[in-house]
């Protein structure tokens, strides 16, 4: 079945359906990760968004039920321009568009995604619908309503409904604030060994801190950091108790709006495992995996937090420490997965802070 997407300008591309058919809203961003499609469609930060991929053939290596970040798929929709339908690979259970179908989720082979992500590149990401195309009440419907659908903040439909545990029970304690958590990077906290309790993104502050956690990490999450009006506030009080704190992506927004500082929407975000990240302390750069729209705003650096990585595409920050408490947050994904594992040992970083006391975000 013929399918187009209506971006919110009015833009159309055209291609084919592919999973399930239906109209589908959502903010269109493109992804340059060569691989890696399972775990991005199911890492709860692209909930709300259709993704572009801009490696022109998707699917090659099937589906595999293992390689995903959360339960059930939750990008809105996915545009490709080839879909492979003869997947190969040992650990394959089917194709790609089989596992669309079963979780119904849209999305459109055949569209010209240079010319997509260019154009988005140019103008910025925007909200986009998918429709069926002959359709002629849909497309008007497409056309006009765009303009004033808004997005509800997501991260309350991906946060665990209720705290829970993990890891081993002799190790340090921690607590991991959930909202929107990748699998990855509870699986990089387990292999540390600590004994983990995560809990649902609205959870007060004192009901953390009365559990004394070694450490807290606040996760990845979808939206814009700037919605969470209640979370920040209960940010402050987390890092008031001096636990050692490290923020990854939503989390290291968070931790600057907390100190005080500001985030900024980029054009069009950085999404894909090859994302040149430079250490401003060693000077190495590393190649990471990223997903995120919006950034700490340079030109407001908290107090007391010093930039530590700088994107090398376009200068943007990608960490921070903090001079005089136990902070530190990255804005990439060093779980890597998908991409590549250079950034792994800032879970070690964090390791290391819970261990001794004493040690500052900034080494
Ligand atoms: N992966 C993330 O945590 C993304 C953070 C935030 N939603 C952004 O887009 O910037």
């Amino acid at each position: 079945m013929k399918a187009k997407l209506v971006l919110e300008d009015g833009k159309t591309y055209q291609g084919e359906f592919i999973g399930r058919e239906k109209e589908v809203l959502g903010e269109v961003v493109f992804n340059t990760g060569m691989n890696g499609y399972q775990e991005l469609m199911t890492d709860p930060s692209y909930t709300n968004q259709i993704v572009v991929m801009t490696y022109p053939e998707i699917g090659n290596y099937g589906f595999n039920g293992e390689d995903v970040e959360s339960k059930a798929p939750k990008v809105q929709a996915l545009i490709v321009k080839e879909l492979c339908t003869h997947p190969s690979n040992y650990r394959s259970l089917g194709g790609l568009e089989e596992y669309m179908d079963n979780h119904r989720i849209a999305g459109i082979k055949g569209v010209d995604t240079r010319s997509l992500t260019r154009y988005i590149r140019a103008k910025g990401s925007m909200r986009g619908r998918i429709l069926p195309q002959w359709d002629p009440a849909n497309r008007e419907k497409g056309e006009t309503e765009n303009r004033t659908i808004k997005m509800e903040n997501p991260v309350d439909s991906v946060t665990t409904k209720r705290s829970y545990a993990l890891g081993e029970a002799s190790g340090v304690p921690i607590a991991v604030m959930d909202f929107g958590i990748k699998k990855g990077i509870l699986k990089e906290l387990v292999k540390r060994g600590f004994r983990i309790t995560v809990y649902p993104a609205r959870t007060q502050a004192q009901e953390i801190l009365s559990k004394r956690p070694g450490g807290i990490l606040l996760s990845n999450g979808p939206g814009n950091p700037k919605d969470l009006v209640d979370v920040i506030p209960e940010m402050k009080k987390l890092i008031d108790s001096k636990t050692p704190i490290m923020g990854i992506c939503l989390g290291h927004q968070l931790l600057n709006l907390a100190y005080g500082g500001d985030t900024i929407k980029l054009p069009f975000g950085h999404r894909g495992g090859n994302h040149p990240v430079k250490d401003l302390e060693t000077g190495k750069v590393r190649i990471t995996s990223q997903n995120h729209s919006y950034t700490v705003d340079a030109q407001k650096v908290p107090k007391n937090m010093k930039v530590t990585h700088i994107n090398l595409n376009d200068g943007s920050v990608e960490g921070l420490c903090h001079q005089t408490d136990p902070v530190f947050s990255v804005q990439y994904h060093p779980e890597a997965s998908p991409g590549p594992m250079d950034s792994q040992e800032l879970f070690d970083q964090f390791y290391g802070m819970t261990e001794k006391s004493g040690v500052m975000g900034c080494l």
